[in-house]
């Protein structure tokens, strides 16, 4: 089967791990733990990959604002999952790029509406040999950093783990899944550190590939990623309460055939069965827990990645006259929330 990055699960690493992942340990089995890592955001998903890192020995720099940044100072930070708990102290934290310098690999996890004024702040990290690694959902953030640093410093990639902030710096890993997948935006942006990188991942015990050609990966999660948040959102509900319901069950695998056929237009060869892989995986390996990030923005109050995501498959699918009457409902209904306001009960 194509390793599309579709997600497996940490114990089934043996199966998939054949493939490029083990590649990557051949390639490129030095150094990977005198590399500096940066991350750009230590909420769920920085605070998640900060504390394996770390973990695993690696050099991490982190840039961190607000409440953030005074818990991590404070406390360190402590992912929790179902494994336990690992509590850590980076190498560096700070809210200024200059206070942590130049970075092999810098980790974009900042949510989507955010990362044109994150990365505004980001220049003293960047060497000229730096990337910078896209983990965020979609494609909007990808096409703000090709135009910030050039396509030739970017790396791509998806990450299926789901994280929740419990407080500022407690981060909760739901479940086991720890898939990721990522490569070169283009081919000019290789030169070693993405492996360097994966390899690392790999030590920390994490479910990682890196490829040379991640967008097909990146489409294959956004296939889920679309229809998940919207369902998620609109439920106002984790995966476990909607997914039995047939009605419920049959608008997300209608809203997934949308992206494939969005991906169609675009150029971008799926799997046939692709959509029917994504529903098995939902259906009997997913945590039933499994909150979208989307959902954990909206019960906060807090602004959404509506235009990044959703927003984005509905302007693509215009563009190319294709059909998502699923997504254009979800994106009206989910618009008036999108910057936040409902936290003001108004
Ligand atoms: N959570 C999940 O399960 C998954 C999320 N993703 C994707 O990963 C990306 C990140 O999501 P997630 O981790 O959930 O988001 P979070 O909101 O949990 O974390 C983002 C962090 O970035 C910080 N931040 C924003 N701007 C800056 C800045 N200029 N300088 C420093 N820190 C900054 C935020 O600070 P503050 O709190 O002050 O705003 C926050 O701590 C998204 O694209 C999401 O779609 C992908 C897979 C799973
Ligand atoms: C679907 C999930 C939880 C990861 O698999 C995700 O990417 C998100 O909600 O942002």
């Amino acid at each position: 089967m194509a390793d599309l990055g579709i997600a497996s699960g940490i114990e089934s690493v043996a199966d998939e791990g054949t493939g490029q992942a083990a590649m990557v340990g051949r390639r490129q089995n030095r150094g990977a733990l005198t590399m500096r890592v940066g991350i750009l955001g230590a909420g769920a998903i920085g605070g998640f990959y900060t504390a394996h890192l770390v973990r695993a020995g690696a050099d991490v720099q982190v840039l961190a604002r607000n409440a953030t940044l005074d818990a991590v100072r404070r406390n360190g930070l402590l992912l929790e999952s179902d494994q336990g708990q690992i509590c850590v102290r980076p190498n560096a934290v700070s809210d200024k790029a200059a206070d942590l310098g130049a970075v092999d690999i810098l980790i974009v996890a900042v949510k989507g509406q955010d990362t044109a004024g994150a990365l505004a702040h980001v220049k003293p990290m960047l060497s000229d040999s730096t990337r910078l690694l896209s983990l965020q959902n979609g494609f909007a953030g990808l096409e703000i950093m090709e135009k910030v640093v050039g396509a030739d410093r970017v790396l791509s990639g998806i990450t299926y783990v789901p994280a929740t902030v419990l407080a500022p710096g407690r981060i909760r890993h739901t479940g086991r899944v720890t898939r990721t997948v990522f490569g070169p935006y283009t081919p000019d942006a290789e030169n070693g550190q993405g492996a360097a990188l994966a390899e690392l991942m790999q030590v920390a015990g994490l479910d990682v590939s890196y490829m040379d050609e991640p967008l097909p990966a990146i489409w294959s999660k956004f296939v889920m990623l679309a229809p998940f948040h919207s369902v998620s959102a609109l439920t106002r509900a984790p995966l476990g309460h909607w997914i039995d319901c047939a009605e419920t069950q049959g608008v997300y695998r209608a809203a997934m055939a949308e992206v494939v056929a969005v991906a169609k237009a675009r150029g971008v060869a799926l799997p046939p069965d692709l959509v029917e892989r994504h529903m098995a995986f939902t259906l009997t390996q997913a945590d039933r827990r499994t909150r979208a990030s989307m959902l954990d923005d909206l019960e906060q109050g807090r602004p959404t990645e509506l235009e990044a995501t959703i927003g984005w498959l509905v302007r693509a699918a215009r563009q190319h006259s294709v059909p998502v009457p699923i997504h254009d409902l979800a994106y009206a209904l989910l618009k008036p929330m999108a910057d936040g306001r409902a936290v003001l009960g108004v």
